[in-house]
């Protein structure tokens, strides 16, 4: 599934209308088939219906999802919400078949008939505006979006809620509340963004024939999917030994946070790591070795209980690194996060505390020749931006594709969405996890997947969207087997990651 803004989607039209061949009519025809297969599933023949137009393409496709089910017998009403020499091109184009049809359009702007029509269907289909909106809905639209949303009825909107903006990050609107949307072709941003999200109600992908390469060749935003994981997570050779998948080190832990070393280094070994060992002080060695027989411990230098460095000890035989959960903040632990950025000859994963010291050495990361890689969560995030968390959160592919791009750093922000991003700009999004996740300790288990995902075979950007997946995956299997959202813990995540490994199996060479 790609994700589009409304210049994205324009550009894919006009590709396939101009290059491809395929006119915007057959399109128009494509969409409005496709809505009418799935508004046909929703709702009963004796449910009467009222289609919506406005002027623009979005009309169009009501006209055709107004044709196809006047054949199979519904009871439609059309109510053109703008004058007849409004309706042109494609969308005049598909009126006119549907007129031919036997079909009746009624242009209305008295709001007292459309009121009292509107309270008397059980269903209202929104194909007033689409992907064209541009700033708030104009009288009478607003009123009538507003007469819409007060009414009783089930409202399908096509493609987008009439008045909602398709991008992210347009902070004023007025929108059709939908109960279902059909959204056409590709997603639009606004579908996953906190403010814009709900308006779509439940929604789903519908197909119209654009072919898969023009979407690839027009956006960098797709999400990550159960067959991406089955595509690219590497198979474990019969012939492997400990060395073929990876020796990691986490280095993190101070004496009151000892349990996030300790769930990282498992959670990473449980994914798959041949060999991991946690560096941290002596003290918090002796706390967690127990909990964690498998790893191996590296003893670091400390004071008071937090770690003070790393490079006195042999950190050039790893092939990955990860550091920052449990770390703490302290001014002298910030020297090894810099020591790291400097030093480590392998990709390094930063998080948490780790961040914090990052945003005082932002520099550092364009002079690194290894891949760096960071995992914040949106406040972390923000941090680093120097920008509110609703700033960040009203735009999120803008202000990570900027980041990640500026300082040549690969990005996972962390939510009910999460966003991994590429120092190219490339950008997926995964969507598996639910609020059980919401509970600390939880970003400390994804920081070991993925250290775990890093080491093996497979494209970079690939194993930090396939680790986002299996800690989401494991939350939802546990969730669905046993525990709730209320007691999930972390611990449980990592139980689960075996379930995940179970539910989809991976290639054996
Ligand atoms: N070939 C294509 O481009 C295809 C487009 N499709 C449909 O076409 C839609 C896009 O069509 P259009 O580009 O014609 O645009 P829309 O139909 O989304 O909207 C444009 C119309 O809305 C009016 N409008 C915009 N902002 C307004 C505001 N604030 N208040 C009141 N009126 C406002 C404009 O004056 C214009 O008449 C998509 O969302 C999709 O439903 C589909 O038919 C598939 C093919
Ligand atoms: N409501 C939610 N739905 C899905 N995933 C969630 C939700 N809340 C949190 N998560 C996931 O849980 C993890 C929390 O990470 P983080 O905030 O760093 O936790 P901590 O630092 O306390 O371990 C992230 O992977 C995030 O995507
Ligand atoms: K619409």
């Amino acid at each position: 599934m790609y994700i589009v803004t409304a210049k994205e989607m324009y550009d894919i039209d006009d590709y396939t209308i101009s290059e491809i061949g395929l006119e915007g009519k057959l399109l128009m025809e494509n969409a409005g088939r496709a809505v009418s297969e799935r508004v046909i599933k929703l709702i009963r023949e004796t449910e009467p219906v009222c289609i919506f137009i406005g002027a623009g393409n979005n009309g169009g496709d009501g006209f055709v999802i107004a044709r196809v089910l006047l054949d199979k017998g519904y009871l439609v009403q059309v109510v053109q919400v703008v004058p007849d020499e409004k309706i042109t091109g494609d969308a005049l184009f598909h009126k006119r078949v549907f007129i031919q049809c036997g079909g009746e359009v009624s242009y209305l702007t008295d709001l007292d008939l459309i009121r009292e029509k509107v309270e008397r269907v059980h269903v209202v289909i929104d194909a007033i505006i689409g992907i064209g909106v541009k700033g708030v809905l104009r009288e009478p639209i607003q009123e009538i979006v507003r007469i819409i949303n007060h009414s009783k009825a089930c409202v399908i909107s096509v493609d987008i809620p009439s008045g909602l903006p398709a991008d992210e990050g347009i902070g004023e609107f007025t929108s059709i509340q939908a109960d279902y949307t059909f959204v056409i072709a590709a997603a639009k941003e606004s579908s996953f963004m906190v403010d814009t999200a709900d308006f779509y109600g439940q929604w789903e992908i519908v197909p119209i024939g654009i072919p898969n390469f023009v979407f690839q060749n027009n956006t960098a935003k797709r999400q990550w999917a159960e067959e991406d994981f089955g595509k690219t997570i590497p198979s474990r050779h019969v012939h492997a030994h400990k060395g073929s998948h990876g020796k990691g080190l986490i280095i993190g832990g101070c004496s009151e946070m000892p349990g996030s070393l300790a769930m990282a280094t498992k959670a990473a070994l449980k994914a798959g790591a041949g060999l991991v060992a946690a560096g941290t002080t002596e003290k918090v060695i002796s706390m967690i070795a127990a909990m964690c027989p498998e790893a191996t411990y590296m003893i670091l230098p400390e004071k008071d209980g937090y770690i003070t460095g790393c490079t006195a000890s042999p950190i050039s035989n790893y092939d990955a690194i990860a550091v920052g959960i449990g770390l703490g903040r302290r001014e002298e632990t910030r020297h090894v996060v810099a020591e790291l950025l400097n030093n480590a000859p392998c990709p390094l994963l930063i998080d948490a505390d780790g961040l914090y010291h990052l945003k005082y050495q932002l520099e550092m990361l364009k002079q690194r020749s290894e891949p760096t890689i960071i995992t914040p969560h949106p406040g972390e995030m923000a941090m680093l931006l120097g920008i509110s968390i609703s700033d960040l959160l009203s735009a999120p592919f803008h202000y990570t594709r900027d980041f990640a791009k500026a300082n040549r750093v690969y990005i996972i922000l962390k939510g009910k969405h999460t966003i991994i991003t590429s120092p190219e700009g490339r950008q997926a999004m995964e969507s598996s996890g639910n609020p059980g996740l919401a509970k600390g300790g939880t970003g400390d288990v994804l920081t070991g997947i993925s250290l775990a995902m890093m080491m093996q075979q497979q494209e970079l950007f690939d194993a930090l969207c396939n680790a986002c997946f299996i800690h989401g995956k494991s939350a939802d299997i546990q969730i669905e087997e046993k525990q709730t959202y209320y007691d999930l813990m972390a611990t449980d995540v990592i139980d689960g990651i075996s379930k995940v490994y179970r539910a989809f199996p991976c290639k054996r060479v």
